[in-house]
């Protein structure tokens, strides 16, 4: 049998990753806490270049992380960004919610002419308010997001934008970054992003530690 010679200490694994990361990206146009939200981003899809796609509001983190010591729910749009989140890091116990599996949202859905992952936002209304929402797949979750604080709905406290794809993905994030309503956000520019990069930056904002 061969035997490799590999690194098994996950420990120092995380620490090589990290000095890796901070070696090889351009962080230096970062504010320290969006750099730290960059690194763990990096860490989760190994491109260290992503920093060249980031855009963000200064106070992006700062409001995040408020609103998760306050307590507030964590939205996704997807199963897949639920899943990632690491629940000890939360500083509240927080709730963390995704709505695409409720079953009235297929019907909803057909109702609405749209996706599934769009017409489950309808279910997140009442707790909108000061949440903290997190999309890493789906552009139309995105658009009808924007689109619902255009109608009138609660604003979340910061929105964490990276869906990923070749349909609407780009455009989605562009317009949650040109958004009249000044949403705090976040965003990955362009095709690239996806569940991982979001659970990712959520767990990096939910705890200064590294
Ligand atoms: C068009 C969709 C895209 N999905 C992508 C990538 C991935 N999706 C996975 C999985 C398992 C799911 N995707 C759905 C959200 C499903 N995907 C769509 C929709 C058709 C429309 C969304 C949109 O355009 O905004 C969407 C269904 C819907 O009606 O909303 C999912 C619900 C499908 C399903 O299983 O029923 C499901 C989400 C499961 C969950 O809750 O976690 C992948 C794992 C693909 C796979 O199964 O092979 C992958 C994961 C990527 C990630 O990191 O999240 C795209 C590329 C985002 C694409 C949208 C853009 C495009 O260019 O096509």
């Amino acid at each position: 049998m061969t035997t490799y010679d590999y690194e098994k200490d996950g420990p120092a694994i995380y620490r090589q990753s990290f000095a890796t990361i901070r070696a090889e990206a351009d962080l230096a146009g970062l504010p320290a806490d969006v750099s730290r939200v960059a690194v763990r981003m990096i860490h989760a899809c190994g491109m260290v270049d992503l920093v060249r796609d980031l855009d963000y509001t200064p106070d992006v983190v700062a409001r995040a992380r408020e609103a998760l010591r306050a307590g507030a729910p964590i939205f996704c749009d997807v199963q897949m960004v639920a899943s990632g989140v690491t629940r000890k890091r939360l500083p509240a116990g927080n709730d963390v919610l995704c709505t695409l599996s409720d079953p009235s949202v297929p019907e909803l859905a057909a109702k609405l002419g749209t996706t599934r992952s769009a017409a489950a936002l309808e279910l997140w209304r009442d707790r909108l308010e000061g949440s903290v929402v997190a999309v890493g797949n789906a552009p139309t979750a995105l658009f009808r997001l924007l689109e619902m604080i255009e109608e009138g709905a609660p604003r979340p406290a910061a929105v964490i934008g990276v869906p990923v794809g070749f349909v609407g993905a780009a455009e989605s994030k562009d317009a949650l970054a040109a958004h009249p309503s000044g949403l705090e956000h976040i965003v990955v520019r362009g095709r690239r992003g996806g569940s991982a990069l979001a659970a990712a930056a959520l767990n990096a904002i939910a705890s200064e530690e590294e």
